[in-house]
């Protein structure tokens, strides 16, 4: 398993001051910067693009930028993501016509490319292209909007992928994104995955610190039970 890393979703964040909120939220112990996009066809929301996430790196943020796409179709916005800074890529089956040609397309644009499986996805999406991934996103809510309540049956089903990652002998990593809370990440973890995404539990607080310290506690003393 791969060390935790936990991605607050900027689609909580206050987009009036983005760039500070993302400044305080990786100094307050976050490791990466989770980036939802959403466009109004895949998913019934609309976000932000390629623009904002040039904009973060210009600002000098220079953590990984988890770029989550929820568009479709999917490949003609990867070169542009790429460009603008993003460091892993990763889309939805449904939003792509040839699922394996986005995955090498993400990677022959020098990014790490990722599988997000909704929560009525089956995890044999993953059969014939899980040696060519990076990351496994598993969503916990129905994607488009944060705030949302953590569906039980992804505890199953990060079980089921992570043994498949396992059996792969591959680092590939296994996010999960949708109402993770500091009462429920420990379970999380000890089912499998290793990278978090809270979006209305980190952005939500008063204070970023504190919460993000109180997740990486759960998260280790789920470690200490499997051992
Ligand atoms: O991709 C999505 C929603 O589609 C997420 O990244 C959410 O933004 C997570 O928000 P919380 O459930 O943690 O509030
Ligand atoms: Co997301």
């Amino acid at each position: 398993m791969q060390s935790p890393a936990i991605a607050p979703s900027i689609l909580s964040a206050n987009f009036a001051r983005l760039g500070e909120e993302v400044d305080a939220v990786l100094a307050a112990g976050a490791d990466w910067v989770h980036f939802d996009v959403m466009d109004n066809h895949y998913v019934p929301n609309l976000t932000i693009g390629p623009m904002v996430c040039e904009a973060l790196r210009k600002h000098g943020v220079t953590a990984p930028i988890d770029v989550h796409l929820m568009v479709k179709p999917v490949d003609r916005i990867v070169p542009d993501f790429a460009s603008a800074g993003a460091s892993l890529i990763s889309f939805h089956p449904e939003a792509s016509e040839h699922v394996h040609r986005t995955v090498q397309l993400i990677k022959s644009h020098g990014c790490q490319a990722g599988l997000v499986l909704n929560p009525a996805t089956p995890v044999e999406v993953l059969d014939y292209v899980l040696d060519e991934l990076d990351l496994v996103l598993l969503m916990s809510v129905n994607p488009g909007f944060g705030g949302q309540a953590f569906i039980p049956s992804a505890l199953d089903k990060l079980r089921r992928v992570r043994e498949r990652i396992e059996r792969s002998g591959r680092p590939i990593r296994l996010e999960i994104d949708g109402g993770v809370k500091v009462d429920n990440i420990r379970e999380i973890a000890a089912a499998g995955a290793d990278t978090f995404v809270a979006g209305s539990a980190i952005f939500g607080a008063k204070d970023y610190a504190e919460v993000i310290a109180r997740m990486r506690e759960e998260i280790a003393k789920a470690g200490t039970r499997q051992a």
